[in-house]
């Protein structure tokens, strides 16, 4: 497993600019090798904040946006439309904005329809469109996404994955979470296995709160314990901070702090 890189901003909002223009140099590269790109979004204030940056920069027009497909780490289980979704607050921020072909978004299903009362019935549906995607011949349920960017709870929680939940340890691609401690209560996540189908892992997290989660997954703990842990892209795993989340990192680790 590659070790993990650090890279440390004095702020939340020179984090999210540093994260914006690094996706869109990523996704640009990435195409202009293969002609398509993919990228699993997060929700949550950083990685909002991020995407609210790459609609702000210039350039966004790197990015053919018309070959890009856009998945989901989690959804908060809500009615199409809600505020609170991930979904409609990437939208708000960013992908109302681009010119993405409707096919390549790929939201996680709404409370609505087959799926009212169904989270279980929704996170098979979003498997299978996964799997759908996830070209013949791999020996993998879910594509090989190039960027996978998840955001970090203060208790080491990633995508709806929250400590000793046993989402943590379910070898399925997608599944439904209830009685999470972080509202809404009922979820949609993928899998740890899933998320470390990608390429490149990167974790963003911001603020105080997060320091002892980000000391305890860059020391050593355990993914039950803080599910950060085992969130590890395929060829790189990065972790961009603000000074005040790396406020608790132990010295010596690879850190790299923006001037
Ligand atoms: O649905 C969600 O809430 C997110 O996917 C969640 O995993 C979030 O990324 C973290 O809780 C960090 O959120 P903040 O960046 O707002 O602290």
């Amino acid at each position: 497993m590659n070790s993990p890189d650090v890279v440390i901003h004095h702020d939340a909002d020179l984090l999210a600019e540093s994260a914006a223009a690094r996706l869109i140099t990523r996704l640009a590269d990435a195409q202009a090798a293969r002609g398509h790109a993919s990228v699993v979004l997060t929700g949550g204030g950083v990685g909002i904040a991020t995407l609210a940056a790459v609609r702000r920069s210039p350039a966004r027009s790197a990015v053919d946006w018309s070959a890009l497909d856009v998945w989901w780490g989690d959804e908060r289980f809500l009615p199409p439309g809600d505020a609170e979704r991930n979904e409609t607050q990437a939208r708000e921020a960013l992908l109302d904005h681009v010119p993405v072909a409707p096919e390549r978004v790929h939201p996680m299903p709404a409370e609505a329809g087959e799926f009212a009362g169904d989270p279980e019935r929704a996170a098979d549906k979003y498997a299978v469109e996964l799997n759908a995607a996830t070209p013949a011949g791999t020996d993998s349920d879910v594509p090989e996404f190039d960027v996978l960017m998840l955001g970090v709870g203060p208790d080491g929680h990633v995508a709806s994955l929250f400590p000793e939940f046993p989402a943590l340890h379910d070898e399925r691609a997608v599944v439904s979470v209830h009685g999470s401690p972080k509202p809404p209560p009922t979820r949609i996540s993928l899998t740890l296995p899933t998320i470390r189908s990608a390429a490149e892992v990167w974790l963003l997290a911001a603020g105080e709160g997060k320091a002892p989660a980000v000391q305890m997954a860059l020391s050593g703990a355990g993914p039950t314990q803080i599910p950060a842990a085992g969130a590890h892209g395929r060829h790189r795993t990065l972790w961009l901070l603000d000074d005040a989340a790396a406020s608790k990192l132990p010295s010596g680790l690879n850190r790299r702090a923006t001037p």
